[in-house]
């Protein structure tokens, strides 16, 4: 499989033109495989995609939200004779619990969801995680077609089969690997999608940038620095060059999935920044949003590596200097006690192997030697684990998200709010 990196060369750009020439096909090759189409206003294809698993009933699992959007997907299936059951879950990261998941359950009893039958995903990543996981394990799996209506969730949340619910130990400890028979993500949803909820997913497609396709970090800081783009043009649904960033980030996904979707290892870079974000999101009681706490996450990852002496410094400025020039968080309020709450949070990582911590971070060493002497790294960025950093080394990394620090950022949430601060309604 290729990854596009700095090396081989990211992926040919996916567009030109305005988001509404762009549609395109991502084939996830796992076997058997399902399509991601991206684009904008794509009825046809999520008729097609029902039509094809030739389901007669359908459940459709969303947030208040999305009820205007779940009843016009509704009638556009009913219209073509199937029999659509619309079941309305909690918004946000309240869906992601046991009790919820029962709900389900009990709800595709009383409507006979059988298993020729169809269950689809409609929302943010907590609606998508959430409905994946309740196909998954109703009637030991039936399938699933997710409707990602969030830019967080079209290039990450609703690829790649990772489906799950949050239990008392931490973020996502339930769940299975169940894939999609397809993802439709219209661009078109994002029109209402408020602001910071954007740019919460932007970070992973920031992530994607630094693991494996470097041009995209190139397009967003030119277009930061273009006064003819700028960040307007980076979060605009209609525009091409989200569509083109959006394409990027699902092809890094899909390939990264197809090579290994039970995370034996290469998966595993896609969770680059989630040891300590998700530390933060669990501390945070689900307050923050998850792009918020995985930007954290990733500057307190490069300055890990950098402390380790696998990446050179200038990378952790480029990281915090990216991540907030888009708006995301770069810094935590880390007083002892948070130290030492956050690092028994990570323990329950899924990355961590008999007691041992394990992060995912960058390196521009051209060795893959971690006792050859640090110099000034010289080869492009690529991806390796660190296992059982010294306190010292974590430290350092505390100290580099630290809001007492120089960090520009220091200690606001996105919204201009304190860490922690309840996410507004949208
Ligand atoms: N399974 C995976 O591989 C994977 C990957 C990344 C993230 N996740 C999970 O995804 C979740 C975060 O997903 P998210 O960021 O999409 O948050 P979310 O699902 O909580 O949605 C954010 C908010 O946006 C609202 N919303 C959704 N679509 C809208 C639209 N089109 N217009 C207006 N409002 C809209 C939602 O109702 C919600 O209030 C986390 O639980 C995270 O763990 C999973
Ligand atoms: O798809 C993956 O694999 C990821 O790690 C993508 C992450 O962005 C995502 O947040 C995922 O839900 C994290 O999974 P977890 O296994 O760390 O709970
Ligand atoms: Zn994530």
């Amino acid at each position: 499989m290729t990854i596009p990196s700095a090396e081989s060369g990211a992926q040919q750009p996916a567009s030109v033109g305005s988001a509404a020439d762009c549609r395109a096909r991502i084939e996830v090759r796992s076997i058997p495989g399902y399509p991601v189409t991206i684009g904008r206003f794509l009825p046809d294809a999520i008729v097609a995609a029902v039509a094809d698993a030739g389901a007669g009933t359908v459940a459709i699992v969303h947030p208040a939200p999305l009820a205007r959007m779940a009843e016009s997907v509704k009638a556009l299936l009913e219209s073509g004779g199937s029999n659509v059951h619309l079941v309305q879950v909690p918004d946000g990261e309240d869906a992601k619990s046991l009790g919820v998941l029962a709900f389900l359950w009990d709800v595709f009893g009383q409507i006979g969801l059988d298993r020729t039958d169809l269950v689809i995903g409609l929302g943010g990543g907590s609606s998508t995680d959430l409905a994946g996981f309740a196909a998954a394990t109703w009637l030991r799996g039936v399938r699933v077609l997710q409707l990602p209506t969030t830019l967080l969730a079209m290039v990450d949340a609703a690829v790649g089969g990772k489906t799950g619910i949050n239990s008392g130990a931490g973020k996502n400890m339930v769940g299975s690997f169940h894939e999609p028979v397809a993802v439709i993500g219209d661009l078109a949803a994002l029109d209402t999608l408020p602001e910071p909820e954007l740019v919460a997913g932007l970070a992973e497609i920031i992530k994607c940038g630094f693991i494996a396709d470097p041009q995209i970090l190139t397009l967003i800081e030119r277009a930061l620095t273009d006064p003819g783009l700028g960040l307007d043009a980076v979060l605009d649904p209609a525009g091409p060059l989200l569509a083109e960033l959006v394409q990027r980030a699902v092809r890094v996904k899909a390939e990264v999935v197809a090579a290994d979707l039970k995370e034996a290892s290469l998966r595993e870079i896609l969770n680059y920044g989630h040891t300590f974000g998700h530390a933060i999101e669990k501390r945070e009681q689900y307050r923050w949003r998850h792009g918020e706490a995985i930007s954290v996450g990733m500057v307190f990852a490069a300055a890990l590596a950098a402390q380790a002496g696998r990446l050179d410094p200038e990378v952790v400025n480029r990281t915090r200097r990216l991540l907030a020039a888009v708006g995301l968080p770069t810094s935590y309020p880390a007083t002892e006690q948070a130290r030492a709450e956050l690092i028994e949070l990570m323990g329950s990582d899924k990355k961590t192997r008999s007691g041992v911590l394990r992060f995912v971070i960058l390196t521009d060493r051209p060795d893959i030697d971690s006792s050859a002497p640090a110099g000034r790294g010289t080869g492009p960025l690529r991806t390796e684990r660190l296992a059982g950093p010294s306190e010292a080394a974590l430290a350092a990394a505390f100290d580099a998200i630290d809001s007492d620090t120089e960090n520009p950022a220091a200690g606001r949430h996105p919204d201009g709010s304190t860490a922690g601060a309840e996410r507004p309604s949208s």
